[in-house]
């Protein structure tokens, strides 16, 4: 991203905070302004009181100079929470604008962008920026102002002394700017190393039992050790450098100090300077030392945060594959009749050459029950994944009611169509807020009866909390066959006319599964269901079974039509019933 573009995308990023940055900035300058006007008390009272001293003149500057530094305190204060302020607000913005935008991304987004990166980017990425916006823009301003008002007045005193004593100054910027690199990676590799013995921690807790069955306590033990140690290298680099950077700033300040103090005597000796120049100078130049090696950090924190814009838009920048038309239709749930069409439907995932849909045409009647059964990797989830569009594809293809899905809105036709997926997903909290995660207002009763009809009904009324239970990483874990029949309940509390099941009933036992297809069959309000499954027994059950092959559907008929005619799911069913025997 070029640079004035990345100047923009931060002009964007400040401008809904410009009052609190302007605010902020204005402190700076006043702080700075009153900072240069305290030596020159200084200065005044040392001259008064080098020829006549008495209390009460005392009293007279250090009043003033006390007021003075208190208000300068307070108004520091409030530029820093300013400015750190609109750093923290567009963090904020940030990470919620990514969130949102992640939201809105296809599945397919993040197969191909691990979690990991998505989350260092929202937050090591993030935190860049805002320290780029807070910190970097404080010492800046503050670096400019500090230096605009105090150079003119050193100058004014004494244009030599100022030269010589800020000589070193340029040294102070460097050693900082390369030191601030260094530690910034150190600090790095502290935090990977941390979370590299945070990593093996978690994993031993998770895998304990293993651990004791396999008995590798020592190896465990060696592994944590080694990782500990690196941890504790890491941390003494680190302190290491810190110990040697502000030690050297500190010497470089002396010498400059220290050259104003050899020059200084000697003018004042030969009654060139007089006291109070001299004791005004020596102020100004230590004034100058934290501006100075602030800057060293303010660069580095300004690279760091360029590069992390290009991450973070890189992000933001990606358009959704999948959205709505411009000319996309509304079609409310209540007047969907469940008819599914394809037409020559194909689809290749990217960067395969073999299509893993390769011109499947059928038609679902309303109510219809349809099996698809057929080899591992045949293309069945690809199929169910194309009904709700959570993939990619083109337009005259699939059919909802003979409305092309891509035409419909979106919300729309993803209310119509409930898919329950390969891995059954649960959140962690109650089975009742994840059996109405479709609606999070539906009442018990409804929650009650869509696990009735998911047959988990009797499982959670055995459980002491019953529906209020806690699953997942912060509860009780559920068994395969409770998780996926829990992940039905929550799409048949939904309603929809339309219902996908990929492979979700595969940890249920036959004769559950078929009593489930049987209730879904039964009733007055049928849904359309897209039975997908391994689970022939339970397919034969459907008004018709499709067989997938390579991409296509080779057989379409009823569980009797099919096993009269030669063909795929003759040899599927034959498997099938030996398998069954063996069991
Ligand atoms: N995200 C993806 N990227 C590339 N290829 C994919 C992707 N997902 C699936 N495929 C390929 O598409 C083909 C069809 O896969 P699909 O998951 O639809 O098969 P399936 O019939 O559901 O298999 P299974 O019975 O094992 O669930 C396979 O060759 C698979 O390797």
């Amino acid at each position: 991203m070029a640079k004035t573009r990345r100047l923009a995308k931060l002009g964007a990023y400040l401008r809904p905070h410009w009052r609190d940055a302007t605010l902020g900035i204005f402190a700076l300058l006043t702080v700075n302004g009153l900072g240069v006007y305290i030596p020159l008390l200084i200065r005044s009272a040392v001259d008064k009181l080098s020829a006549a001293f008495s209390f009460n003149q005392l009293l007279n500057y250090v009043v003033p100079i006390v007021l003075l530094t208190s208000a300068m305190w307070l108004i520091r204060m409030a530029s820093r929470i300013w400015i750190f302020g609109v750093g923290r607000q567009v963090e904020f913005e940030l990470k919620q604008r990514i969130f949102e935008h992640l939201l809105k991304l296809e599945p397919a987004y993040f197969v191909t962008n691990t979690a990991g990166d998505l989350i260092s980017r929202a937050t090591s990425d993030v935190d860049n920026i805002r320290r780029l916006l807070g910190f970097a823009v404080l010492s800046l301003a503050n670096t400019v102002f500090a230096y605009a008002l105090t150079l003119p007045v050193m100058l004014s005193i004494s244009v030599d002394l100022t030269v010589f004593s800020l000589a070193v100054y340029p040294f102070m910027f460097l050693v900082v700017h390369l030191f601030s690199d260094r530690l910034r990676n150190e600090q790095l590799e502290v935090q990977d190393r941390l979370s590299d013995a945070s990593d093996l921690i978690q994993e031993d807790i998770s895998g304990i039992a293993l651990i004791k069955i396999y008995a590798q306590e020592e190896n465990e033990r060696r592994a944590f050790a080694k990782r500990n140690q690196q941890l504790l290298q890491a941390n003494l680099k680190l302190a290491k450098s810190r110990n040697t950077l502000f030690p050297l700033i500190g010497g470089l300040a002396n010498i400059s100090s220290l050259v104003i103090i050899l020059l200084g005597a000697t003018r004042i000796a030969s009654g060139v300077l007089d006291i109070g120049d001299f004791v005004a100078l020596l102020l100004y130049v230590e004034r100058l030392v934290f501006p100075t090696a602030l800057l060293g950090f303010t660069i580095t924190a300004y690279q760091r945060g360029e590069v992390s814009i290009d991450r973070i838009e890189a992000i933001l920048g990606v358009t959704p594959k999948i959205q709505d038309a411009s000319d996309a239709v509304e079609l409310p749930t209540e007047q969907v009749k469940g008819e599914l069409t394809a037409k020559s439907l194909s689809y290749t995932y990217p960067g395969s050459d073999t299509p893993a849909l390769d011109n499947v045409s059928f038609k679902i009647a309303p109510g219809e029950t349809v099996a698809i059964v057929g080899a591992i990797g045949s293309g069945k989830s690809t199929l169910a994944n194309c009904l709700p569009r959570l993939l990619d594809i083109g337009k005259e293809q699939l059919f909802l009611d003979g409305i092309d899905i891509t035409k419909i809105k979106l919300p729309d036709l993803r209310s119509a169509i409930a898919y329950v997926p390969q891995d059954s997903f649960l959140f962690s909290t109650t089975i009742k807020n994840n059996v109405r995660y479709g609606d999070p207002v539906a009442k018990q009763e409804e929650v009650e009866s869509a696990a009735a009809v998911a047959q988990i009904a009797p499982e959670i009324s055995i459980f002491p909390q019953q529906y209020e239970t806690i699953v997942g990483e912060r509860g009780i874990t559920l068994s395969g066959g409770q998780r996926q029949r829990t992940a039905l309940a929550r799409a048949l509390l939904v309603d929809a006319p339309v219902l996908i099941l990929d492979d979700a009933l595969s940890s249920v036992d036959n004769q559950t599964a078929t009593a489930i297809l049987n209730n879904l069959s039964s009733g007055t309000k049928r849904k359309t269901v897209v039975f997908i499954t391994h689970q022939l027994s339970a397919a034969a059950t459907a008004d018709r079974i499709f067989v997938m092959d390579k991409g296509q559907i080779v057989q379409i008929g009823t569980h009797k039509d099919l096993l009269k005619e030669p063909g795929l799911y003759r040899i599927l069913w034959s498997q099938h019933q030996v398998e069954e025997l063996l069991h």
